[in-house]
């Protein structure tokens, strides 16, 4: 037992080292071996060469649904029916990603008014912000204007909820697991899991008004035409209410069924000039096939994500043969254990990314960028045949060896929409404010795997006073091939 204490207090200071080490002797070796974790249960770490062996598994031999019912401990914390009945999946996977075109002007619109409000308008001082609270409130904001739309999307109470929701539910899924044992969750893990249902409620009370609209406008729709193509009206909300009505178990059609270093400074100018010269290029707002063309913003964020991932393991599946399952490398794992992959050691690879410590915003372009609109019900293979074979390295497509979105069946499906707002979050914040350039990136700390964010970190900005017109020359393609024809000047003109 001291033991096991002790390798658990390890993982809590050392998490990624052990990983590291772990990486080194066994994973690059073709051995499975054995990470203690504080999360959940010791999980084994499987070889780089099991990658593919271990994404082609079916649910029925390793299960990743379970783990995360598991890790959150659904029945107290928030519900079994979410991963019994995984409606939102579905939602984000077809209709979010799809109707991104139409979503795209209120997301923008929405990372304006929460700027201006965290950065400020006045063009002639520099303002000293805080990094995370300006990327928690964007996050918040854009998410909510593409899910629930105005006016929620500004409802203070609305937004301090969803944050604390999410709180509530990563804390109470770790009382509940740490400070539990199993005999005493029945009776006191629905106590961990108040927080989180307590805001579900507030949530719930607060969407309740615009959820029976909906209910009514759906029911009162001519049968012919109960499907309709919405266009510029697309409402995530809707369409959850909608599929929710659909669904065969009653239950689920009442409305509460929804349940290192910084990049250099020329970095920063060139994505600017980019966003500039693509905005010029599409002759007005943003669209999906204009965010698609900020190939540089796309790799750099890509970077960053390869560089800083945010959990160290991942991919956990739980293995649900009876008679257990034999590893390729000859190792014996009986049923419940967990496998997963190091997804740290694997992005600092120097056999999959030469130079891996080097943050390089360039990585993922190549001489001819054609990263073009992604199709969420193809893999990046597929699409690649159609169109160009740089999208495979795009941001929002997951490989064995990028896995910042995971792989395989259980991939983020928001990865497409989380792309578009993160490449167009970069793109306004740099075209309005110019922002002051660090000497050192501020770093976060590693608990356990898992990364906290440099919390207190602040960077100073001012809103830029000329608003942009792009004066062009011919094709200047740099060494990356950045953009077919580029940006030199920015200099008067609207955005
Ligand atoms: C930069 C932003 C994001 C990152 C880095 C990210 C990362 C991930 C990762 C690593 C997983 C796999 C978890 C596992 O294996 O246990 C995952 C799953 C998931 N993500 Fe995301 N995610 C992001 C944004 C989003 C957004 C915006 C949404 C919703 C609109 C979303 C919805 C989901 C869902 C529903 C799953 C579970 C999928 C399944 O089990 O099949 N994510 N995400």
């Amino acid at each position: 037992m001291f033991s096991r204490l002790r390798a658990y207090m390890r993982d809590y200071k050392q998490g990624v080292q052990i990983l590291n080490e772990g990486y080194a002797k066994y994973s690059k070796h073709g051995r499975a071996w054995v990470s203690p974790t504080i999360l959940c249960q010791p999980t084994v770490m499987l070889a780089t060469s099991h990658i593919s062996w271990f994404f082609k598994q079916p649910e029925d031999v390793l299960s990743n649904k379970v783990v995360q019912a598991s890790l959150l401990e659904a029945p107290y914390v928030i519900s079994d029916r979410l991963f019994e009945n995984p409606l939102h999946n579905d939602i984000i996977r077809k209709d979010l990603t799809r109707n991104l075109e139409s979503l795209t002007p209120g997301i923008v619109e929405e990372i304006n008014v929460s700027l201006d409000e965290v950065w400020g308008t006045d063009t002639e001082t520099w303002r000293e912000v805080k990094v995370l609270e300006t990327m928690q409130k964007l996050a918040v904001r854009t998410a909510s204007r593409a899910l629930v739309g105005l006016p929620l999307c500004r409802n203070e109470v609305y937004l301090k909820n969803a944050i604390h929701h999410a709180m509530g539910m990563a804390l109470g899924g770790l009382v509940c697991r740490l400070l539990l044992p199993g005999v005493l969750k029945p009776a006191l893990g629905h106590v961990a899991g108040l927080p989180c249902r307590y805001f579900t409620w507030r949530s719930y009370r607060l969407l309740a008004p615009q959820i029976k609209q909906h209910m009514e406008a759906i029911e009162n729709e001519p049968s012919d035409t109960s499907n309709p193509e919405k266009g510029s009206s697309y409402s995530t909300l809707e369409n959850i209410v909608r599929a929710s009505l659909k669904h065969p178990d009653p239950r689920e059609r009442s409305p509460w069924a929804i349940t290192e270093r910084p990049p250099e400074k020329q970095y920063v100018e060139r994505i600017r000039d980019e966003a500039a010269t693509v905005l010029q290029e599409s002759n007005g707002p943003w669209t999906r096939s204009a965010v698609a063309r900020l190939y540089l913003a796309d790799s750099a964020i890509r970077e960053s994500m390869r560089c800083s991932t945010v959990g160290g393991r991942g991919a956990i599946h739980e293995v649900m043969s009876k008679e257990g399952l034999t590893l390729p490398d000859g190792q014996f794992v009986p049923q419940g254990t967990y496998l997963g992959l190091p997804f740290i050691p694997i992005h600092r690879d120097e056999e999959f990314y030469p130079g891996p410590d080097e943050f390089d915003p360039e990585r993922f372009l190549e001489h001819k960028p054609s990263i073009a609109i992604l199709d969420p019900e193809k893999d990046g293979a597929d699409r690649a045949d159609e169109k160009s074979v740089s999208k495979k390295q795009a941001l929002a497509t997951t490989s064995e060896t990028f896995l910042a979105f995971s792989h395989g069946r259980h991939a983020c499906p928001g990865r497409f929409f989380a792309a578009h707002v993160l490449k167009l979050t970069l793109a306004e914040m740099l075209l309005r404010y110019d922002i002051q350039h660090l000497p050192e990136r501020p770093v976060g700390k590693y608990i356990s795997d898992f990364m906290e964010p440099p919390t207190k970190a602040t960077i100073s900005v001012r809103r830029r006073k000329a608003t942009i017109s792009v004066r062009r020359r011919k094709a200047t393609t740099s060494s990356s091939g950045l953009q077919a024809e580029k940006a030199e000047e920015i200099v008067n003109g609207n955005v």
